[in-house]
């Protein structure tokens, strides 16, 4: 499933709601604080309009430091229920994202491998972080905006209209120009807003692609090309920001001078009706109040509207992801097995990762326990499809993989892998030390056991020579250390966990050919046991092994021993003569 299509609206709102749900408590006492700041606010100016008509006016002392006292009181009340309001949607606000970040990384932690090849980490990275931002815009700041919003401009207008009918025939005017310069004119901020962020990130994306890439651009001697790339996009970026940049000044231009000509309209037309005694100073003073107050609520109420949109897509996204399924499942009582023998059978296996364009092709095959199998055969042939089959991260298509005698879909994903271990070309190095990372094969191993198995691997010497030796710190993805030393890490951690059925794919392949002699050397006692499968260009790595297989276009053309298939003279032959130097390398 792609994971880019947004969903409805509803449904998104719906999966939301689900997850408010467990802060409805806290929910309800943040509009409890919210009903009464708006009240509040539309108390203050009722307030000032009776200090004025019967406290200063009439030099009523007494009236007016009564309610002098009320509006500071009021004053405090609405601090208070403000702060409080604020402090309850954080809260709601952390927690609902806490569980949503939390219940994605849990479930893109069980999804099988076919979910990663469709979704590549960077597209992943962006949904885990970018959208989450989105929602967490709304849930932080708008999660109360749409019914307390509305309600703040439905109190203040009914207010108005309350105290003076005739002056809030001002609002004829005021709300509808407010309203197109906060709905239509914002609307194209946000628009231009959202632009500017996407040539940014264009721009930033380029940067980052090509510092990361700067020794390959400048071996092909692209710093021009790179020079005009990065002209382009940032003169995207700029014109973009000539037109936001004036048109957010004009909003902000607008609203000032739309409040100017409010506050006039008011002292004009409360002036003609005080003049005609149908209106007095307190009522006038209270309605500049008023409209001042107007804007804010109906500035958040178009922001959510925004943020709201956007937010729908993002959440679509993030719930699409919580709603995939895992391509490779475990049945409903599975296998967990004790100890594995190692005995791997193919039953007439078809696999494709893409319908109609099949991998492998009905690849019959008997590995008995301990027993070394080498995989040979042109790039793409299908060699690490088939080691991706013995560890189960896809299911086949046809025909049955079995483990001791059991298809491997019926055992215990977790527990099955568990006894396996594999070594891939390009490891993945953890942030933390050698030690750490040679820990990961098994968090259960100690100090001891890993320097026995580097011991036995031959490698102790190389790995003493990090500057810090076992407690060298590894950046992320070992970007501090060569593809060699990466590699010897893995065997150790693949090692480490003493695994019944061990696979190296192309494991070797960054070691110079002294350092791959001594690891193959070393490995030769190690593999005893285990059974396991070996691919790799270098043909001197797999002469030794017990059953080579010479995979050709996702079928099983040969296999035998190294003799058996020199004998034959096909295709292995032919990989011989292609590269005689390095079988006829002792390998000890
Ligand atoms: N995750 C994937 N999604 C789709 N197609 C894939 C995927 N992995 C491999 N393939 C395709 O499957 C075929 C076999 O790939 P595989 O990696 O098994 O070959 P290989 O023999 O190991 O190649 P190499 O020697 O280059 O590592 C290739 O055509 C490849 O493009």
């Amino acid at each position: 499933m792609n994971i880019s299509k947004p969903k409805g609206t509803r449904r998104v709102l719906s999966e939301l709601v689900e997850y408010l749900k467990p802060y409805r408590g806290k929910i309800l006492l943040m509009y409890v604080f919210a009903l009464i700041n708006v009240a509040t606010m539309i108390a203050l100016p009722v307030l000032i309009q009776r200090g004025i008509d019967y406290g200063i006016v009439p030099r009523n002392m007494e009236y007016l430091l009564v309610v002098s006292g009320i509006l500071l009181a009021t004053g405090a009340v609405q601090f208070v229920s403000f702060r409080m309001q604020g402090v309850l949607m954080m809260q709601v606000g952390n927690g609902v994202l806490y569980d949503l970040r939390k219940n994605l990384f849990d479930h893109i932690q069980h999804l099988s491998v076919g979910f990663f090849d469709r979704n590549k980490s960077g597209r992943l990275m962006t949904r885990l972080t970018g959208d989450i931002l989105v929602l967490e815009e709304l849930l932080m700041t708008g999660l109360d905006t749409l019914l307390v919003d509305s309600l703040m401009i439905i109190g203040l207008v009914t207010a108005m209209v309350l105290m003076n009918g005739w002056l809030s025939l001002t609002l004829l005017f005021i709300l509808p120009v407010l309203f197109l310069i906060v709905f239509k004119l914002r609307g194209r901020i946000v628009e231009s807003a959202n632009g500017i962020q996407k040539k940014l990130s264009r721009v930033n994306s380029f940067l980052n692609e090509s510092l990361s890439g700067i020794q390959v651009s400048r071996a092909f001697a692209r710093e021009g090309q790179n020079i005009e790339k990065f002209r382009e996009l940032n003169g995207e970026y700029y014109t973009q920001s000539r037109t936001f940049y004036p048109l957010n000044a004009f909003f902000w231009q607008s609203v000032a001078t739309l409040n100017n000509f409010s506050q006039g309209l008011v002292i004009i037309g409360g002036g003609i009706l005080l003049y005609h005694g149908m209106i007095t100073i307190g009522v006038i003073v209270a309605f500049l109040n008023y409209v001042t107050r107007l804007f804010q609520p109906m500035q958040k109420i178009s922001n959510m509207l925004n943020q709201m949109s956007r937010a729908v897509v993002s959440g679509s996204r993030i719930f699409e992801i919580l709603h995939e399924k895992k391509d490779v499942d475990d049945v409903s009582d599975p296998v967990k097995p004790d100890d594995l023998k190692g005995d791997v059978r193919f039953e007439n296996v078809h696999f494709a990762y893409k319908e109609g364009e099949p991998v492998l092709n009905g690849v019959d095959l008997h590995v008995k326990p301990g027993q070394i199998c080498a995989i040979v055969g042109h790039t793409g042939s299908g060699k690490s499809t088939m080691v991706n089959l013995v560890n189960r991260f896809y299911d086949v298509q046809e025909g049955s993989i079995r483990i001791d005698g059991v298809d491997i879909r019926s055992y215990d994903q977790q527990e099955l892998r568990s006894r396996m271990a594999a070594v891939m070309q390009d490891p993945q190095i953890f942030s933390g030390t050698v030690e750490e990372n040679i820990r990961f094969g098994d968090p259960d191993a100690d100090s001891h056991l890993i320097r026995d198995v580097v011991q036995q691997l031959g490698i102790h010497r190389l790995i003493e020579a990090f500057p810090r030796g076992y407690d060298t710190e590894l950046g992320q993805n070992g970007g501090s250390i060569s593809l060699g030393q990466r590699q010897l890490i893995a065997f150790a951690r693949a090692l480490v966990r003493n695994p019944s059925i061990l696979i190296l794919d192309e494991a070797s392949s960054y070691l110079d050919s002294e350092t791959e002699q001594m690891v193959q050397k070393a490995l030769v006692p190690l593999m005893e046991g285990r059974t396991s499968f070996v691919i790799a260009h270098r043909l001197s790595t797999i002469r030794n092994a017990d059953i080579i297989l010479v995979l050709n276009q996702g079928e099983l053309a040969e296999q035998g021993t190294h003799v058996e298939l020199l004998a034959r003279n096909g295709l292995y032959a032919d990989f011989l003569r292609q590269s005689p130097r390095e079988i006829n390398e002792p390998t000890g």
